[in-house]
């Protein structure tokens, strides 16, 4: 589904990503954690086509296609999602508007009819469920004056309703109490199929105990260092990543 091969970007100048190579098949769910800077939201921003990165090097095949040959609203009708770490605030657009527009867009690229405005409510209805979100937060602006946990609660709402082929959730656990931890990843988890698959950027194992991954990556320095199963996530939790960091610089030598 997903294939990344010698990824290099950088952000003025300064290079952030130096040689990312990571395969995703469908049905997996892939963890990404790491130390602070170690570039686990470059990558993520890297994939979505945030257009403040400069890719000096690499490729990124997504269903056969390069997708860093298309602009980012392509890659999310493509199938791309990716929930950001801080969700932006769209003042006076409310996310229904906001998620009608963009769930017909998807399904207009899709070869599909548009929604009319009974069965996208019957949609909004199905995924409200699924994340437990309150139907007043999505009359509201797009995030704004939204708690923390909100906006988390909101983007894996939008990502229900969007369908994606392939999820990125960067951070989804940070802000998020521990009720909400365990609905969002509910939802993260029933939309898992054979034919979707899951990046999960995070500092935290206790995310991985309830979206469990089939792979754990250890990002540092702008490369992938280290992966392993679930159980090397409970290793970072207890140990750090003081003995990663050591591995690195001792094979550098
Ligand atoms: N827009 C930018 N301008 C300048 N430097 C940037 C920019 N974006 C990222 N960087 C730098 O790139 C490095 C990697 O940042 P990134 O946010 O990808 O790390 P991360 O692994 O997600 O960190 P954290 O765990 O703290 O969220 C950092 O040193 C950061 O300062």
């Amino acid at each position: 589904m997903l294939s990344i091969k010698n990824l290099h970007a950088s952000i003025d100048g300064n290079e952030i990503l130096r040689g990312i190579n990571l395969e995703v098949k469908a049905g997996e769910v892939h963890a990404i954690m790491g130390p602070n800077g170690s570039g686990k939201s470059t990558l993520a921003s890297v994939l979505a086509g945030r257009e403040e990165y400069e890719i000096t090097e690499g490729e990124v095949v997504f269903q056969d296609k390069d997708l860093l040959d298309m602009a980012p609203e392509d890659r999310a009708r493509e199938g791309v999602f990716l929930a950001f770490q801080y969700p932006v605030e769209i003042p006076g657009v409310s996310t229904t508007n906001f998620l009608r527009t963009a769930v017909n867009q998807v399904r207009e690229y899709r070869g599909l009819e548009p929604l009319d405005a009974v069965k996208f409510l019957a949609l909004m209805k199905e995924k409200m469920k699924l994340v437990e979100i309150d139907q007043k937060l999505l009359s509201r602006s797009l995030n704004e004056g939204f708690s923390g946990g909100e906006k988390k609660r909101n983007e894996i709402f939008q990502m229900a309703m969007l369908e994606p082929t392939l999820s990125i959730l960067d951070e989804t656990d940070s802000g998020l109490d521990i009720d909400a931890l365990r609905i969002v990843s509910n939802g993260v988890n029933q939309l898992k199929s054979d034919k979707t698959a899951t990046i999960v950027v995070t500092h935290y194992q206790r995310l991985l105990d309830y979206i469990v991954p089939d792979y754990v990556h250890v990002l540092y320095k702008g490369r992938i260092v280290k992966s392993g199963s679930k159980e090397l996530a409970l290793e970072l939790e207890e140990k750090g990543y003081d003995w990663i960091k050591e591995e690195v610089e001792s094979a550098s030598v």
